[in-house]
């Protein structure tokens, strides 16, 4: 039996400029709804502003690749989502694969879909203090809604 409070984790989840021009927002979808995932929040094709994504990556700052990093980032629409279900920073991590595509194995999104670190079509939480600030920053409380998914006794014992 599990938790309630196990199954009401949340990431946030951004399909980035590069993988909305290569029409892949229907496959990264299709990937956490199938693995049991709920979507519990999405902003379809927002333009994000330098300064939101200068907040997101504020601890990249120092890192020589920020500034192409924000460019990249506000260069077209992202799909910025808010997934919930048991583990699911650790496991859309997993999914997502490595930060760099060269090293992700096959049947991750990256190791599927991209070639180079500077357009890596995904991005994912990597703790859950990290999902709440980013869940914070990107989404008002009342955009995220919580449903009951029917077939949610079907996926945790
Ligand atoms: N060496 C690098 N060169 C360019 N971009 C990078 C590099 N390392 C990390 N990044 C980007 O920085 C992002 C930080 O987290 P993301 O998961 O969004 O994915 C990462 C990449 O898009």
């Amino acid at each position: 039996m599990i938790s309630r409070s196990g199954v009401a984790e949340r990431t946030f989840i951004a399909i980035k400029p590069d993988g909305v021009q290569r029409h892949l927002v229907g496959e990264i979808v299709r990937r956490f709804e199938r693995k049991g995932f709920k979507l519990v929040g999405a902003v379809c094709c927002v333009q994000a502003s330098e300064e939101l994504l200068k907040e997101h990556y504020i601890a990249l700052r120092d890192r020589p690749f920020y500034g192409r990093l924000v460019k990249y980032m506000s260069s077209g629409p992202v799909v910025a989502m808010v997934w919930q279900g048991l583990d699911v920073v650790r496991m859309a991590r997993t999914m997502i694969g490595e930060t760099n595509p060269a090293e992700s194995r096959p049947g991750t999104i990256r190791g599927d879909f991209c070639i180079e670190v500077g357009k890596n079509v995904i991005h994912g939480s990597d703790s859950v203090e990290s999902a709440q600030k980013e869940i914070s920053l990107w989404f008002r409380p009342e955009e995220l809604t919580c449903w009951e998914d029917a077939a949610e006794r079907w996926i945790y014992e």
